[in-house]
């Protein structure tokens, strides 16, 4: 581990709620609200909550969502773990984040959209307001999810907007529900004047990054691992400034590629290709963005001027309100000064 590493400014774009629950929260939580869980032990408990070494693919990675999903149906729960998580990032010098989470995956005990958007940001602002962090939403529409019920999200998420969701985006089972799926979804987005992120080219070809970017919207692209596969859609990227979303160690765990020798961040950075740094799930990948950089560091070779420069492309890509991004720039100039890097 590098000291610097730990104290670098950092910003995540990339981080999804569920994926994030503290197994600690879990169990309290279901011991609150009376919800049978099927572990004895804290540590089995944050064994179901991780994804197992023998994962081979973004299906099986999927399936540890449900655990903590059990315990997340409540406006305590919602509004407890994004202030919980925030406070995470914060720990680890994140100055800007945007989490992520699908309205309609929480609705099971009666919850509306607005109320489970509306708990989450609760959550988020309360961790603002203690710690030296901005943090924003995005709402995510799942793949499996009919037409209709992801209108409905971004409907709510329009609701939202400048309330505190900066955007919506595409997640779920890629390989099995192409994106053009849900292209009306977006076009609605589009016409709302929400700005758009999606999965593509995690388990699924280079060809639904081209239909994520030409179809759906697309200003940023949840990890673009293949994009390798088609020289013409990597132009595509560079001509409409559309960066990457990039989570190293999911990656690898849902076989996005083989290994870390083979994933391709290095390749894109040197390529020109926008790049940013994220977690995804932090609980289910067991990572967090200093183990991130950590890895970057050690296996990829990457510098100070390379954490700088996803950096500043984070900043130019998030999603929050163009205004606050002169001063975020200048938080992590100070920071990186303080380094002396
Ligand atoms: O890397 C990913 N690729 C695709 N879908 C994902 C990924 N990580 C999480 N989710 C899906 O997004 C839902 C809402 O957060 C999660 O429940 C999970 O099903
Ligand atoms: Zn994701």
């Amino acid at each position: 581990m590098n000291e610097w590493i730990n104290r670098l400014p950092k910003i995540e774009l990339h981080c999804h709620l569920d994926g994030c629950v503290r197994p600690q929260t879990v169990a309290e939580i279901s011991e609150r609200e009376g919800i049978e869980l099927s572990a004895d032990s804290l540590d089995e408990l944050t064994s179901w909550m991780r994804v197992p070494p023998s994962c081979t693919s973004l299906v099986e990675y999927l399936k540890r969502f449900e655990l903590p999903l059990q315990c997340m149906q409540t406006p305590y729960a919602l509004e407890r773990i994004a202030r919980e998580l925030a406070e995470d990032a914060a720990y680890e010098n994140v100055k800007y984040m945007e989490v992520r989470f699908a309205p309609h995956l929480h609705t099971r005990q009666g919850m509306t959209a607005a109320e489970v958007i509306a708990s989450v940001g609760a959550g988020l602002a309360a961790a603002e307001k203690n710690a030296d962090i901005i943090v924003r939403m995005i709402v995510i529409c799942m793949r499996h999810h009919s037409v209709e019920l992801n209108m409905e999200a971004v409907r709510a998420a329009a609701q939202f907007l400048s309330k505190g969701v900066v955007g919506v985006d595409l997640a779920g089972d890629e390989a099995n529900y192409p994106p053009e799926l849900h292209e009306s979804v977006f076009q609605l987005a589009d016409e709302l004047g929400i700005p758009v992120t999606i999965h593509a080219g995690e388990a699924g070809g280079a060809n639904n990054i081209r239909t994520a970017v030409e179809r759906l919207h697309a200003r940023r692209i949840g990890h673009g691992v293949r994009l390798y596969e088609d020289a013409e859609v990597a132009q595509l990227l560079r001509e409409r400034n559309v960066p990457l979303e990039m989570c190293v160690t999911s990656n690898v765990q849902t076989k996005a590629v083989d290994s870390f020798e083979k994933h391709p961040i290095r390749l894109y950075l040197n390529r020109g290709i926008g790049v940013t740094v994220n977690t995804d799930n932090r609980t289910v990948s067991d990572t967090d963005l200093t183990k991130e950089y950590n890895l970057l560091s050690h296996r990829f070779q990457f510098k100070a001027a390379d954490f700088k420069k996803v950096a500043v492309r984070a900043i130019e890509a998030a999603f929050v309100e163009p205004e606050l991004k002169p001063q975020l720039l200048r938080k992590f100039q100070e920071e990186w000064e303080k380094l002396g890097i």
